[in-house]
């Protein structure tokens, strides 16, 4: 079984596709009377199927980018292509059907309803794809039993460890099967062998096709990535040995 939408490759040549182009990518805020420039000229490419870490010290410009990258924000400048489409420049309806339908996220937290079910929790990002009833129910059932939570459908975030709750995050951001994860510091909750569980399962879903980012301070994960990029005072650097 496969949650990876292949079909979607848009190229059929031997070297990858690039999933993600930067071209001259600035992002400035306003803070009071002072401009910070979080990003400053970012050129980068990712190729569909890497599994690129991004790291970096605190306030180097990471979640700035992950979050251009999950189309939630556009550049002060540049252009930020996710395929075909240039995120700097998308409406905010097509923003939200891209986020919607071809990016998955993962967060340190969980970010889990604690009210709902594991079942819920994954169902809720079928929300805006109006698919029917059975479809829906049997794409919650194949996510959560690609995790190893088939026998866990019924339990709230509270009745499960920690690794078992982001392996419900992981299914609920591949159940609307994306081309890309983000993740943000997936790993950053849990202890050494949740740890290992939950890399396991990210690398295992990558082998698969899936395109996987991750912004991490944990070097056990930068050293199963394909790809390490580190972040410094709004520039990239390719760091992959
Ligand atoms: N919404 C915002 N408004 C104003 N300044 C911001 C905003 N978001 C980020 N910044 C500033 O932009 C810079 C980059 O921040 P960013 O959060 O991207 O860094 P980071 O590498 O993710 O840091 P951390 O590891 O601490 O999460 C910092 O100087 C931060 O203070």
């Amino acid at each position: 079984m496969t949650m990876i939408d292949s079909d979607r490759t848009e190229t059929t040549d031997a070297a990858p596709a690039a999933i993600y182009r930067l071209h001259g990518v600035t992002r400035t805020y306003k803070q009071k009377e002072r401009i910070v420039k979080a990003l400053t000229g970012v050129d980068v490419e990712i190729a569909e199927g890497e599994f690129v870490t991004i790291q970096g010290p605190t306030g180097g410009g990471k979640s700035t980018l992950l979050q251009l990258l999950g189309a939630l924000d556009r550049p002060s400048a540049g252009s930020v292509h996710l395929g075909a489409l240039d995120i700097s420049t998308a409406s905010n309806a097509e923003l939200g059907r891209v986020r919607a339908t071809e990016i998955g996220f993962v967060f340190q937290g969980f970010n889990l309803i604690p009210t709902l079910t594991a079942a819920e929790n994954v169902d809720m990002a079928l929300e805006p794809l109006r698919l029917a009833k059975t479809e829906r129910a049997a794409r919650v059932a194949e996510a959560l039993e690609h995790v190893g939570l088939a026998d866990r459908a019924d339990h709230k975030p509270t009745e499960l460890s920690g690794g078992q709750q982001q392996r419900v995050a992981i299914a609920r951001a591949i159940v609307k099967r994306p081309r890309v994860l983000l993740a943000d510091e997936p790993t950053g909750n849990l202890d050494e062998s949740m740890r290992d569980e939950i890399l396991t399962l990210l690398e295992r879903l990558n082998a698969e096709g899936l395109t996987l980012i991750a912004v991490t301070h944990d070097s056990a994960v930068a050293r199963r990535a394909s790809r390490r990029l580190r972040l410094e005072k709004g520039t990239v650097r390719d760091i992959t040995r």
